[in-house]
């Protein structure tokens, strides 16, 4: 890991990071409304932020944390990054920690995620974050060298339920197995499961759709209006 690597290791460690996504057709969906939003968490507090689309991260260069990028590509399997391809485009886009799926799923590019993060570091001088669904997907994806162990698709791939919070039990399987730095990502709806993330082990916390997607948030509240009392 070089310096700057370390550094941006730093910068993430007990913090916050704002996941900035809207997805296909919707309102928001605009690399400048992300970068707005993204330049609103920061002045928030976050310590990093997380933008999907290569369009999403070259507008948000002006931004003075690490970002954290992402290319998704189709909506089923691997397709978070899902090849070297991507996760150069990525790169080359201005990420300062590249996104990819870390689970043990065969990739489109045939490559194993050992290969890709290799690959990858012969050409990028970037960080890598494996996106992982479970502890055997983190045992792997520490193994092939990646720099932060995400539990962002815990509930996503069929080996751990979809728990309503985050996945605090998995967290704490990855802290009690693996040294390198975890991100806590995926239905941290409130502070509290913030909190518990951390207490549960995680060195990081990502939160999306709680604080950036307001069809979402606003259906909660919806939804809370038409229950009986
Ligand atoms: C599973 C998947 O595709 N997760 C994506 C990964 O980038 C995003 O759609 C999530 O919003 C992000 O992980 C943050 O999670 P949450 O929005 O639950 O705070």
């Amino acid at each position: 890991m070089t310096a700057s690597s370390a550094t941006i290791i730093d910068r993430l460690a007990g913090g916050l990071v704002v996941s900035c996504q809207a997805y296909p057709g919707e309102p928001m969906r605009d690399p400048r409304t992300m970068a707005q939003i993204a330049r609103a968490a920061v002045i928030g507090g976050a310590a990093g932020i997380r933008l999907q689309g290569l369009d999403d991260i070259r507008e948000a260069a002006d931004l003075d944390v690490p970002v954290i990028g992402l290319w998704k590509d189709g909506k089923d399997g691997v397709f978070i990054t899902p090849t070297l391809a991507h996760a150069r485009a990525v790169a080359d886009a201005g990420a300062d920690i590249v996104a990819i799926d870390g689970t043990r799923r065969p990739r489109p590019d045939g490559l194993t995620l050992a290969e890709t993060i290799a690959q990858l570091r012969e050409t990028h001088d970037v960080l890598v974050m494996a996106d992982c669904g479970s502890l055997q997907d983190a045992l792997a994806a520490e193994a092939a060298g990646a720099d932060i162990l995400g539990t962002t698709l815990s509930g996503y791939t069929g080996e751990r339920p979809k728990t309503v919070g985050p996945d605090l039990e998995l967290i704490a399987q990855v802290r009690a197995a693996c040294t390198a730095p975890i991100m806590a990502e995926g239905r941290i709806h409130s502070p509290a499961d913030a909190r518990a993330a951390r207490n549960a082990g995680a060195d990081a916390v990502c939160v999306g759709t709680a604080i950036t997607h307001p069809a979402t948030i606003t259906s909660w509240f919806v939804a809370a209006l038409g229950e009986d009392i």
